[in-house]
């Protein structure tokens, strides 16, 4: 595990687009993993500034999302799929087709999971896959006691996860009570994890992830065994971070 602290959010965001963009010039072809949630966001921006500026290209990258709510539609707003489109995928040269999230409005959705398994191994696997983490340790939307051996799977949101995402819907009540979410085992295949952390109100989450015990209890503790994990945080987030914790990269 390898811990970059930084000053602020928009040097994570930096960072995180330095090595997303390392990856694929020197594989234009990588399977990116992507996450949504206010932490990535100035990453994709930086990514987009890049791309506009002539710098990346993402045409033949393929990109796959970690999760998507249980009964909005690709065209719903709140969906990840719209996150995605409206955020990043429309201001790039990435092809549709090379994009891919869950259905979360499938008929079957056990279905959907053994697809999204078999999507993800199609494509290669995924060669670099981002990250945030929730309050409560969460990793896509693996809650608190999903187990270590979890593939894609449906799952039901913690109310803690519901609430701090209530933000982007109307009303709490709008936000899903399910999700379709890859599993730990899933995420843990990556070839390479960068995690992204910003703010005090991720500080805990992030102690016990580097300090804490390895327990299903916290799913992003599943982590600490990854052979290629790199954690970019930003001082806030770090502030629960004993000294011993880092070997800062230059
Ligand atoms: O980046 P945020 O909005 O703090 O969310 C943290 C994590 O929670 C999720 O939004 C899922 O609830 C993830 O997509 C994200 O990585």
């Amino acid at each position: 595990m390898k811990i970059m602290k930084v000053d602020h959010y928009e040097e994570m965001s930096q960072e995180a687009a330095k090595l997303v963009k390392e990856k694929i010039k020197a594989n234009p072809k990588a399977t990116l993993g992507l996450a949504t949630g206010g932490t990535p966001v100035g990453m994709y921006e930086q990514l987009i500034k890049e791309y506009k500026e002539g710098s990346l290209s993402f045409r033949h990258v393929k990109t796959i999302n970690l999760d998507e709510y249980v009964g909005l539609t690709a065209g719903d707003e709140n969906s990840y799929r719209a996150y995605m489109n409206n955020l990043f995928f429309k201001h790039i040269d990435i092809p549709n087709e090379s994009t891919f999230l869950p259905n979360g409005d499938a008929d079957d959705l056990q279905k959907e999971c053994e697809y999204y398994e078999e999507t993800i191994k199609s494509i290669g696997g995924v060669d670099l896959q981002i990250l945030g983490i929730g309050g409560n340790g969460h990793i896509a939307f693996n809650e608190p006691g999903t187990p270590f051996t979890s593939r894609t799977h449906v799952v039901k949101l913690a109310s803690a996860t519901r609430e701090a995402n209530a933000r982007y819907f109307d009303d709490e009540e709008d936000v899903p009570e399910y999700a379709v979410t890859m599993g730990i085992e899933t995420i843990l295949e990556s070839k390479e994890i960068v995690l992204l952390a910003s703010g005090e109100n991720k500080a805990e989450a992030l102690r016990e992830l580097v300090e804490g015990e390895k327990d299903e209890a916290n799913p992003s503790t599943a982590l600490q065994g990854h052979p290629n994990l790199t954690i970019i945080a930003d001082r806030q987030a770090c502030k629960k971070l004993g000294e011993q914790s880092f070997t800062k990269e230059q």
